[in-house]
C-alpha cells in the first residue's frame, strides 16, 4: 500500500545526509525561483516517501542570509511533499533548554532583514495567516518520536530568527529573552513562512547546541555548535526515522494543506500571467491555465 505521506526533511547544521532510506536516490529538481540549496534525496522507510533536503548543501556552502528558501520549498513541493519536518541547530535562551535538549518550535519572530520572504506579490497579492506558523499534528508526532528515541524534549519553544551570519551580540541575546523567545537560530524563516503559502503544513525541531551568549562569561562558538551537533546526531537521525514509521495510515486533511483558499485578493482579470507561471507548483491547486 503506498503512504498518503510524502515527508519532506529539511536538514540543519550537521545533518546533511540521513541514513536508512530505501531505494534512496539523489535527484535534482529545477524551480521557477532559482537554484535550491542541494538535489534532494528521494527514498522510502516501510511505504512513506522521503525526501530530504540539506539546508545548507552537502558541506555547508550556502550562508543561511544567502540560502534559496524559495526554491527550496518549492523543489520539495515539486518532488511531492505533502508535509514538511525542518531540522535545526538552536541556541537556547533559557536554563531550562539546555544543550542536549531538542525543542519543538511553536512560534517565530522574524528579525531577518530583507530575505525574499514570499512567492507571491504584484498581480497575485496573497496574504496568508501565519497566526499559528506550525502545524500542531506534525509537531505533536515529532515530539513523541524525540522522547520515544529517549531524546529530552521542550515543547511550545518561540524561535527567534536573526539575520546571522554573525552570532547576537549580548545585548540582543537579553533582548530577545525579554522578547519572549526561548530558542534562536538563522533560518526558519522565511523558511516557515514559504511553506504555508506553499500550503505545506510544517514542524520545526530545534536541536540546542548552545547557551547563546546571555550568561556571563560564555558566549557561543561554532566549536560549540558541531560539537553537540555531532553528539546529537544519531539521535535525530533516530528519531527522524521513529517519526516516519509512526504516521498514522490515513492523512487526515489539515487546514494548512488549503491556506491560499482565503488568502488571494487579486482580482482575476488583474492576475499577472508570467508570476503565475511561476506559481505551478506551490499555488496549482487555484490557477487551471499557466
Ligand atoms: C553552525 S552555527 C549557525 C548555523 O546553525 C544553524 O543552522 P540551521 O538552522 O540550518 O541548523 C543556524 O541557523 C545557523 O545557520
Ligand atoms: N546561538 C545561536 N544563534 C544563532 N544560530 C544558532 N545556531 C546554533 N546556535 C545558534
Amino acid at each position: 500500500m503506498v503512504s498518503p505521506w510524502t515527508i519532506g526533511i529539511i536538514g540543519g547544521s550537521g545533518l546533511y545526509a540521513i541514513e536508512g532510506l530505501e531505494d534512496a536516490q539523489w535527484i535534482s529538481v529545477e524551480s521557477p525561483w532559482g537554484k535550491p540549496s542541494d538535489e534532494i534525496l528521494c527514498g522510502r522507510i516501510g511505504d512513506v516517501r522521503v525526501r530530504f533536503l540539506p539546508r545548507h548543501g552537502r558541506g555547508h556552502p550556502i550562508s543561511p542570509g544567502e540560502l534559496n528558501a524559495r526554491a527550496n520549498i518549492d523543489a520539495l513541493k515539486r518532488a511531492g511533499c505533502t508535509d514538511i519536518l525542518a531540522v535545526s541547530a538552536v541556541g537556547s535562551l533559557r536554563e531550562e533548554i539546555e544543550p542536549g535538549r531538542f525543542a519543538v518550535a511553536e512560534q517565530f519572530i522574524d528579525m531577518t532583514r530583507g530575505r525574499p520572504s514570499t512567492f507571491y506579490g504584484s498581480g497575485f497579492v496573497t496574504h496568508v495567516s501565519m497566526a499559528d506558523p506550525v502545524c500542531e499534528r506534525l509537531s505533536g508526532m515529532a515530539a513523541k518520536a524525540i522522547a520515544a528515541a529517549k531524546g529530552k524534549v521542550a515543547t511550545g519553544a518561540t524561535y527567534v530568527a536573526i539575520e546571522g551570519p554573525q552570532f547576537s551580540t549580548r545585548a540582543e541575546s537579553h533582548m530577545f529573552r525579554e522578547l519572549g523567545a526561548d530558542i534562536i537560530g538563522m533560518t526558519a524563516m522565511p523558511e516557515a513562512k514559504l511553506a504555508r503559502e506553499a500550503e505545506l503544513p510544517y514542524a520545526l525541531i530545534g536541536m540546542v547546541t548552545d547557551y547563546d551568549c546571555w550568561r556571563e562569561g560564555d558566549a557561543v562558538d561554532v566549536t560549540q555548535v558541531v560539537t553537540q551537533m555531532q553528539q546529537n546526531s544519531q539521535l535525530a537521525r533516530d528519531m527522524l526515522v521513529r517519526f516516519i514509521k509512526a504516521l498514522p495510515a490515513k492523512r487526515e486533511a489539515s487546514p494548512i494543506d488549503t491556506a491560499l483558499d482565503d488568502s488571494v485578493i487579486t482580482a482575476p482579470d488583474r492576475h499577472d500571467r508570467s508570476l503565475m507561471a511561476k506559481l505551478d507548483a506551490v499555488a496549482g491547486r487555484l490557477i487551471d491555465d499557466f
